[in-house]
């Protein structure tokens, strides 16, 4: 195991009597008002979410139990070292059959519950060369998009979303699609979505060579006038064209939901809305759904009801999780997403991004802390982390500002 691959023991993990819970679970904490954004509100349809005074009641049930974990912490690493087939057996399934089948109460009782349903394997949505890029200022030369495409290939993700074919005018930085594409088409070991808007693009993408497209609506009528200038149901009606067009020529697409959380205009949006468009892609024909929280506002006191309602009407084999950091909050709310079964995780290599049209959105959650904690979960993702690091200082060092990964900055140390 290299010492990039090795995870953080449980003695690293802080403190739960530091955090301060009474805050998190006071109904003081709960708010509609757009000024009070990401700052742990929750909220559904603009009421107090439902099951908030739950939460509270199984808040006091499970503290005793949540600090039994914390006491037992060195058991539980003895039952991941003691398996010597496997680095990081704990998430295997084969190994989740051993600690179930375990009738002990306490502390491996809440191991099981923690690592229940969580996947063996994410597959990880590289986004940097687009999302990541799309909102720079300076103009990044194509040769240095086309040398990040290939290190992302090369670190071994299997997803690189290479560019967007929008209206220049709208996206300059990615006004040189056409290029990037014909230049990376043929590359191996990867497939390389594009995003498209119309009917326009996606014929553009398709004459340049792209084999996988991703189009993009907003569960905020607000941000969706404000992204690609029309209502949703005008997008999902344009989608619906691309998508049939697509269809004919064998080609997949994948749908994007942005703004699952909160919209930077109209504030906290309702899960219901989310899946109300999740669905709409879903039954048009999008071979997998990708749901944006574009400001990053979520918590997971947010994130888990909006995917309890997308999970109502689209299996969870086909949703995609896409984080922003604004907040700091993407990775707890990656591993509830795991939790609740999800397995495709979108990020961008040194936390790289946000949206021009989403004021306050910042970069997305960075692949290498992504792969570095899935890692450490012992969840597969077929990515090499060193080869990642050198690829998020290659972009750094070209754009001249630090990365935005928490890994990369640790690793340098
Ligand atoms: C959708 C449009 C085109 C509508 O823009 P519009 O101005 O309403 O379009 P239009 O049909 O009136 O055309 C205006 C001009 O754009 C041209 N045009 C029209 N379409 C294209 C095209 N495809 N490619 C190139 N050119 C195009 C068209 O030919 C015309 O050119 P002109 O006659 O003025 O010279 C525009 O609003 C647009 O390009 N928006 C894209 C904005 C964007 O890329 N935003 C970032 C996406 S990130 C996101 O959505 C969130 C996500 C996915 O990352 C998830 C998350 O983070 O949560």
């Amino acid at each position: 195991m290299s010492s990039l691959e090795e995870p953080l023991v449980l003695d690293k993990v802080p403190s739960l009597s530091t955090i301060d819970l009474s805050r998190r679970f006071s109904s003081n904490s709960c708010s509609t008002s757009r000024e009070d954004n990401g700052l742990g509100y929750c909220w559904i349809d603009g009421k107090t979410f439902g099951s908030f005074n739950s939460y509270k009641e199984d808040f006091k049930e499970n503290r005793r139990e949540a600090f039994i974990w914390r006491h037992h912490k060195r058991e539980a690493r003895k039952i991941t070292h003691n398996n010597s087939e496997n680095q990081y057996p704990s998430k295997h399934p084969a190994n989740h059959q051993h600690i179930s089948h375990c009738n002990d109460t306490g502390p491996r009782d809440i191991t099981n519950k923690i690592f229940k349903g969580m996947p063996s394997y994410v597959k990880i949505v590289e986004v940097g060369p687009r999302d990541g890029l799309q909102n720079e200022k300076n103009m990044v030369p194509t040769s240095v998009k086309i040398e990040l495409i290939h290190r992302l290939i090369s670190a071994g993700l299997s997803v690189v979303e290479a560019t967007s074919f929008v209206s220049p005018k709208w996206v300059p930085q990615l006004a040189d699609a056409k290029e990037v594409v014909e230049a990376v088409k043929n590359l191996e070991g990867a497939r390389l979505p594009v995003l498209t808007p119309n009917l326009k693009g996606f014929e553009a993408a398709v004459a340049a060579g792209a084999t996988e497209i991703a189009v993009f609506a907003s569960a905020s009528e607000s941000f969706s006038k404000a992204n690609i200038n029309c209502t949703i149901d005008e997008s999902l009606a344009r989608y619906r064209d691309i998508i049939n067009a697509a269809t004919k020529l064998s080609i997949p697409v994948r749908g994007y939901v942005s703004c699952v959380i909160g919209c930077p205009v109209e504030g906290a949006i309702s899960p219901s809305k989310v899946a109300y468009v999740a669905k709409q892609l879903h039954d048009m024909g999008c071979m997998e759904i990708s749901l944006g929280d574009t400001i990053g506002i979520g918590t997971p006191g947010t994130v888990v009801p909006m995917l309890e309602a997308v999970m109502e009407v689209v299996p969870v084999e086909k949703l995609a999780v896409h984080f922003h950091d604004t907040y700091g909050q993407s990775l707890p709310n990656i591993l509830v997403s795991l939790q609740m079964g999800i397995s495709v995780v979108d990020s961008s290599v040194a936390g790289l991004g946000g949206c021009p049209y989403a004021k306050g959105a910042s970069g997305n959650v960075a692949t290498e802390d992504v792969v570095y904690m899935l890692n450490g979960l012992g969840i597969k993702t077929n990515v090499d982390l060193t080869k990642l690091l050198q690829t998020g200082d290659f972009i750094c060092k070209f754009l001249g500002r630090p990365s935005g990964s928490k890994v990369a900055v640790a690793y340098k140390m």
